[in-house]
């Protein structure tokens, strides 16, 4: 835990917390004293001038020790806010830079639970630990000795308190940590089931799942309630425990010091003042136990978090990038490329070797799971190959700084993601610099000047996801807002087959057409023939291998698997040729 807040938490802060803290103590510790010398020489002697005396010097102590809590609790709570601030800007920014393998290994609903819950969990510690984990060992010896100077004769009654104290806590304790410790697990469970319902609630009322998906809720729902319900019964438990003991410590006193005092072995005030300290150490070890109940469940959550931020991105820059040439001629190059993905006992694809040069389009085509998804992703350097290399504008990938490189590359992906704000926003995403006219142009390529139009311009909302576009709108967004960038390569990964094949042409037509887009590549993954024609080199994927290599005329006279395509779809009528 130590770990996590070091560099998170100011020093500074944390020193005058711990200041403060003491000096409330050390007025605490005093009052007890005050009284018991208020009673026995001014009350008793009917010494007013000294009731007056000690009265002020009480107050003076009371001033002290409020304005000294005042000021522990600011530093304690700022300290805290800014170490869970802090956490959460390290942990979005580490995210931020994971490459995709690192998302298999830990589920997007489990990071927003470190990122909130597990962040919660650390900044309630820290401000506990500022507070009584300092508060308590210093009150503990300190009111255990000066009970022990008020009388010798009482101490006993701390070595039958204490341990039975010590006994029902270890008890209580024992009973709640594993609890606490699973709260964050079972966090994590209902946020899964929660996201995964959110996000597939079409798919769910389509299937007629919603019972099912209900039952899973309530499932996760009722197994976190059923151990929330059973730690605060735990907790709730100690309260009335606690206050037994301490109840009956002071009947102790009371008993025992009136005997004391009717035989003059004892003053009034001294009783009295060993009372308040005898409540101060019980006090103490019920904080302690607080923080015990605490510290398990942040630690888990500190262990948590670790694991994210020590999570190294398997994408790293180079230690000296090269930078490629500027003003060459822009090109694309794949030698001999093999990729496995991690754990997986066969290549994803293997032997892909070819290269285009500015101007050019290249076409990938494939069945369903033939890698072509796959194939791209490798351009960005998403992933790292595993044998050869991908060469963009004539240097490795891996030789690049990944920023530079993502700044040459503009992809759609196959699945649309907008992001809330306006049209506008989001056509600057690769440009943020881009005037309307450049927006404008894009839109008109990507054939959606109409509908945003119709939607009220560049200044029309787009909602979580783009979910007030159709899927085909959402898809030519994507496209227009890739087009605005200035890129070497433009990747469209099966952009173009939620559009009709009308639309489809024509966006290719005007793409073909574009002075920036001639300058650049274009890679198309398509699964229509249609699509891809018309392209300067087509590839053929098949089951991760390149089984077809050239023109459409050169694929369609010799490649078998090409020649299956073209039939299958010229069968159902949709080759569009
Ligand atoms: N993240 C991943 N981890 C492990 N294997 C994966 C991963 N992504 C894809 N694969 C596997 O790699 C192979 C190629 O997948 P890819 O998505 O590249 O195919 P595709 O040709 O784009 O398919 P589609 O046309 O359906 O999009 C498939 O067998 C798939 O199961």
């Amino acid at each position: 835990m130590l770990k996590i807040a070091r560099g998170r938490i100011s020093l500074w802060a944390v020193l005058g917390a711990v200041f403060f803290m003491i000096i409330q103590v050390i007025a605490n510790l005093n009052l007890p004293s005050l009284t018991s010398d208020i009673v026995n020489n001014g009350v008793a002697k009917g010494d007013i001038s000294y009731i007056w005396k000690i009265g002020f010097e009480m107050i003076g102590f009371s001033l002290l020790s409020v304005a000294a809590a005042v000021l522990n609790v600011l530093l304690a709570a700022r300290s805290s806010q800014k170490l869970g601030q802090n956490l959460r800007s390290d942990i979005y920014s580490k995210v931020m830079n994971f490459a995709n393998d690192e998302f298999n290994k830990v589920e997007t609903s489990s990071l927003i639970t470190r990122t909130t819950n597990d962040v919660v969990q650390i900044q309630n510690v820290a401000m506990i630990a500022l507070r009584m984990m300092i508060m308590a060992p210093i009150m503990l010896i300190g009111a255990s000795f000066l009970a022990y100077n008020k009388s010798h004769q009482l101490s006993w009654i701390f070595v039958v308190s204490i341990p039975v104290l010590l006994i029902c806590i270890g008890l209580i304790m024992g009973l709640a940590i594993p609890r606490f410790r699973a709260m964050q697990t079972k966090t994590d469970r209902l946020n899964l089931v929660f996201r995964e319902g959110l996000t597939g609630v079409r798919v769910i009322r389509a299937f007629r799942q919603d019972q099912f998906e209900q039952d899973r809720f309530e499932t996760a729902n009722q197994d976190y309630t059923d151990n929330s319900i059973k730690v605060n019964t735990i907790v709730a438990f100690a309260y009335p425990v606690m206050t037994l003991i301490m109840s009956a410590t002071n009947v102790a006193i009371v008993w025992f010091g009136g005997q004391l005092i009717s035989s003059q072995a004892m003053q009034v005030g001294n009783m009295i003042a060993f009372m308040t300290y005898a409540m101060q150490v019980l006090m103490s070890f019920m904080m302690l136990a607080m923080v015990m109940a605490f510290l398990p469940r942040a630690a888990a959550s500190a262990t948590r978090i670790q694991e994210v931020l020590s999570l190294d991105s398997s994408i790293k820059d180079p230690e000296q990038p090269i930078t490629p040439a500027a003003g060459e001629a822009k090109q694309l190059a794949f030698n001999n490329v093999e990729f496995r993905y991690r754990h997986a006992e066969q290549p994803a694809l293997s032997g892909i070797d070819f290269s285009a040069k500015a101007g050019q389009t290249v076409a990938i085509i494939g069945g369903t799971g033939s890698g072509k998804t796959t194939l791209v992703n490798l351009i960005p350097r998403f992933f790292d190959v595993e044998k050869g290399s991908v060469n963009v504008n004539g240097v490795d990938v891996r030789q690049q700084d990944v920023k530079t490189l993502h700044g040459e590359v503009a992809m759609v992906p196959q699945k649309a993601t907008l992001f809330t704000g306006t049209i506008r926003d989001n056509m600057k995403f690769g440009k943020e610099d881009a005037t309307d006219d450049e927006i404008w142009q894009a839109l008109d390529i990507a054939q959606s000047t109409d509908f945003v139009k119709e939607e009220g311009g560049l200044d029309a909302h787009v909602e979580q996801g783009g979910a007030n576009f159709s899927g085909g709108q959402r898809q030519r967004l994507a496209i227009a807002r890739a087009l605005v960038k200035d890129a070497s390569t433009y990747v469209f990964d099966d952009s173009f087959s939620a559009l009709d094949f009308k639309t489809d042409a024509k966006l290719r037509g005007q793409l073909r057409q574009d002075k920036r887009i001639q300058q650049s590549i274009v890679v198309i993954v398509a699964q229509r023939i249609a699509t891809v024609a018309d392209a300067d080199l087509i590839l053929v994927l098949d089951n991760g291998k390149l089984v077809g290599k050239g023109t459409h005329e050169e694929l369609r006279q010799s490649n078998k698997v090409y020649q299956e395509i073209m039939r299958s779809q010229l069968r159902e009528g949709e080759a569009g040729l």
